[in-house]
């Protein structure tokens, strides 16, 4: 489409094109800035759709333009532009042949598209009008008249159909039976008529029947008295048959059909005019966003509301794409599909999150609908949303009433219950462990009697905050009701695990509660723990087993836990007294190293001793590593006591160095759960240093399973002691995943033989052969191989046949005391 506009001044030029640009980017625009220019554009022979032109021009006015365009016949729509004050001549202008003005003043620039389109609509249908015949009912009763009329008005004015009555009551007749069809566009009528002249027949045409179609009078002799009346009556006009009359006929009933044509279509447009009023009040004043968007999604036009529920001004929005919206929390898939359905089915609903001005995001319910105009075509895409952020917040309000617990806000049995549910699935799918802990508060009823409702509901809500407090995050702690509580534990690896948490709920209970009064009041609980699997594979039957066991351990005597199972009570409880003695035991120093010496199988020589740690607690029996030392690495107390022990046998080898004593090496057990839990290498060269002994005086011993359950950990730590010249041991070689993969892979400087071999070496034949293997492949490999547990000579005289380097054993001495160990082994330069 193109358009011509007439301004000479370059502002408006300038911020017209803008706005056309932005809101009819198909409207193509030439500018001319003076009314030669403008003429001269015209009858250059450029198509034009429209000409908008200022009415004050340099060189003339736009009404000039106007006449010029008329006389012309182009049929294209005009638009006057006028300074503010000037409507009076807009209003001329329209009656010049303009389809339509526009006042520059204000938002004049927001109403331009729609009056271009409207304009352009008009003279589109002006133009259709133009084109179809107008239907005259010429009522006449000398046929002598008719026959003169009828050829004169064939000749000058083709486009008139002419329908011929000789009376009144023809006349009648034929109008009532045209309205039903194609009615007739104007009425000639001739003064005399039989019977009634013109005049009584206008008054009863309009009066009694109603019919508003334009009239036309012709009179033989007429007076302006006559002439006066007949338009009083509602005659469009009125001609008096002098000479040359028949020439100026057609022109007069044009004018009358036009005149009547002007009147509908300014009554259809008041109407029109008064819908969209009414429209725009309702969408105006209603409390749902609105948006209309065009074709290429550009906004044209947003309601109050939008503005108040986005925070974006008109101005901000108009051209725009809705997308300015955008939350962020919808992937563009959301959008496609959006748009493929608006497109397909013509409208998409649903719940969508934008973001207001000020950044907030809201979800909204929101209806998109194509409009369509009446040729089926869409036009404009129209989006009405509501709010529904108080909806949600309203739901969400709802949904933590029904899951959590008023008092306390701490879940509540029903979300409680769903948790224990999927924490089941997930553990019985990665095969893990989980605790469901009830714990019931001792004697709270006769607190609530004694110190009122309000007080234990106080107390209830403390007692919620501090379990809370001794629990990880991770956990899970509701109140079932009264003054029960349930904890749910995922990933629990050890019954032991569980009783810590059992034992410290109980302890967390231990302080006082301080009441507002300043009042203490002291709680107990009592607490039941069953564990996923052994107790019970579904929610029902855990939370049933962690009650039975709850009740069993307030009958024990409250204020302590207790599990489903009495064994496991028991054990738990022993594991939980031995961790505490351990920590102790640690800070109290009442640990000390053995040593048992390593000998060579060839000549009994000395080679070295194995520091193996003992427990010795005051006033009781000293206590095996064996039934404390995985205590200490489930507790993590192990990386300490580890570390002491390195410790003490560097510090013991350099006291007995300065002593003058010669023992070549010491070896130390290193845990698995050491090299997972600290940065062992770093530790180890630090003992080192500090102790001045010679890394290659220190073995270090690990289990075939420490090595593969820390795999590449552990292979970086062998290579850092390596590099140090720290020697490395597999202990208990044998008894676990025996790959010669490791052995390749690490630099292993010695393998000790299990005990379980060596014990019957003498009398099972395989065991024999076992040990032949592994000293025949570390032979093979350069690497060391020595034999523990050894106990007697049959033993021994085998190992030397096999070939077996090294032994420790009972048949020598069993771990003593450094004192005994310097005595026997050092002092007099021992040999075996
Ligand atoms: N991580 C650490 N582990 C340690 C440490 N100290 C000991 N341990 C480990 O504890 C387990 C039990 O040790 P212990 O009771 O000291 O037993 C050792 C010897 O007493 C025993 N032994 C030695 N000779 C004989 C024998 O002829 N017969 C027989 N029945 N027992 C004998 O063997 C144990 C030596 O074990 P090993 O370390 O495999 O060489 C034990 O697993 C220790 O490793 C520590 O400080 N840290």
């Amino acid at each position: 489409m193109r358009a011509l506009y007439v301004e000479d001044n370059p502002v408006d030029v300038d911020l017209l094109q803008r706005t056309l640009a932005r809101s009819m980017p198909e409207l193509a625009i030439d500018v001319a800035s003076s009314l030669a220019e403008g003429l001269a554009a015209i009858d250059l022979g450029r198509t034009y759709d429209i000409v908008l032109t200022d009415l004050s021009l340099p060189d003339g006015s736009g009404l000039d333009l106007l006449g010029a365009i008329h006389e012309r016949g182009l049929a294209l729509a005009c638009v006057v532009l006028t300074g503010s004050g000037d409507e009076g001549a807009a209003i001329a202008a329209l009656k010049s042949g303009a389809d339509d003005y526009l006042v520059k003043d204000g938002d004049y620039l927001e109403h331009l598209p729609g009056t271009l389109t409207f304009a352009m609509e008009r003279a589109r249908a002006e133009a259709a009008r133009r084109s179809r015949p107008v239907r005259v009912l010429y009522a006449e009763h000398h046929l002598f008249d008719i026959d003169l009329t009828l050829r004169r008005l064939a000749q000058s004015a083709p486009h008139l159909r002419i329908d011929v009555v000789r009376g009144p009551d023809a006349v009648l007749s034929r109008l009532q039976a045209a309205a039903r069809t194609t009615p007739y566009d104007v009425l000639l009528l001739d003064y005399v008529l039989p019977g009634m002249n013109a005049l009584d027949l206008t008054k009863s045409l309009r009066r009694d029947h109603r019919f508003d179609i334009p009239i036309v009078v012709v009179t033989g002799q007429g007076s302006e008295e006559t002439a006066a009346q007949a338009l009083r009556l509602g005659v469009s006009d009125y001609l008096i048959k002098h000479d040359g009359y028949l020439h100026e006929l057609p022109v007069v009933l044009d004018n009358a059909f036009r005149q009547a044509e002007l009147v509908r279509e300014r009554t259809a447009l008041r109407a029109l005019t008064e819908r969209l009023r009414l429209h725009s009040a309702v969408i105006d004043s209603t409390h749902d966003g609105v948006l209309i968007t065009d074709l290429d999604g550009r906004i044209v036009s947003v309601n109050r509301a939008f503005t108040e529920l986005t925070g974006y001004t008109r101005e901000d929005s108009i051209g725009q794409n809705p997308r300015f919206l955008r939350s962020g929390r919808h992937g563009r898939d959301f959008y496609q599909t959006m748009w493929a359905t608006l497109t397909r089915t013509g409208c998409w609903q649903g719940e969508l999150w934008n973001r207001r001005k000020n950044g907030e995001l809201y979800p909204e319910w929101l209806t998109l609908n194509a409009v369509c105009d009446d040729a089926g075509e869409v036009t404009n895409y129209v989006g009405v949303f509501t709010d529904i952020s108080a909806l949600r917040q309203t739901e969400a309000r709802l949904s933590h009433l029904s899951h959590y617990d008023p008092l306390t806000d701490l879940p509540n049995r029903l979300l409680i219950m769903s948790r224990l549910e999927h924490a089941i699935e997930v553990a019985r799918r990665q095969k893990q462990g989980l605790a469901a802990i009830c714990l019931d508060l001792d004697r709270f009823k006769t607190i609530n009697d004694s110190l009122g409702h309000q007080i234990g509901d106080q107390l209830l809500c403390a007692v919620g905050k501090r379990l809370r407090g001794h629990l990880r995050s991770e956990d899970t702690l509701g109140r079932l009701g009264g003054d029960e509580f349930m904890v749910l534990i995922e990933r629990i690896e050890t019954p032991a695990a569980a009783a810590v948490v059992a034992k410290g709920l109980v302890d967390a209970l231990a302080e006082p509660f301080r009441l507002d009064s300043g009042q203490e009041v002291f709680m107990h609980a009592s607490v039941g723990v069953s564990l996923y699997p052994d107790d019970g594979e579904d929610h029902m039957a855990l939370v049933r087993n962690a009650d039975a066991a709850m009740y069993r351990a307030k009958s024990q005597g409250r204020n302590t836990y207790g599990f489903y199972t009495e064994d496991l009570t028991r054990f738990a409880s022993q594991r939980l007294d031995l961790e505490t003695r351990l920590r102790r035991g640690l800070s109290n120093e009442e640990f000390v190293v053995f040593y048992q010496p390593v000998l060579s199988v060839s000549d009994g020589t000395l080679l070295g001793a194995e520091a193996l740690v003992r427990w010795q607690p005051p006033g009781e029996q000293m206590i095996s590593p064996a039934d404390f030392i995985p205590m200490a690495e489930e507790t993590g107390l192990i990386v300490q006591l580890g570390e002491w022990v390195l410790r003490e046998a560097c510090r013991q080898m350099r006291a007995w160095d300065a002593q003058g004593f010669v023992l070549p090496s010491v070896a130390v057990n290193l845990s698995a759960e050491q090299v997972r839990r600290q940065d062992v290498g770093t530790m180890l060269l630090q003992v080192l240093a500090e102790s001045g002994l010679a890394a290659e005086r220190l073995e270090i011993e690990l289990t075939e399973s420490s090595l593969m359950q820390q795999g590449e950990k552990a292979a970086m730590l062998l290579d850092q002691l390596k590099q140090h010249g720290v020697r490395l041991a597999i202990d208990d070689f044998g008894t676990g995943y025996s790959s010669l993969a490791y052995l390749k892979r690490f630099s292993i400087d010695k393998l000790k033989i299990d005990r379980s071999f060596i014990k019957d070496l003498a009398d099972d034949r395989n065991d024999l052969a076992i040990a032949s293997a592994i000293v025949a492949m570390a032979n093979a490999l350069d690497i060391a191989v020595q034999a523990e547990g050894v106990e007697n000579d049959a033993q021994l005289a085998l190992l030397k046949m096999i070939g077996c380097g090294s032994w420790q054993g009972y048949s020598c001495s069993p771990p003593v005391p450094p004192v005994d160990f310097e005595q026997r082994f050092l002092l007099a330069g021992f040999c075996a």
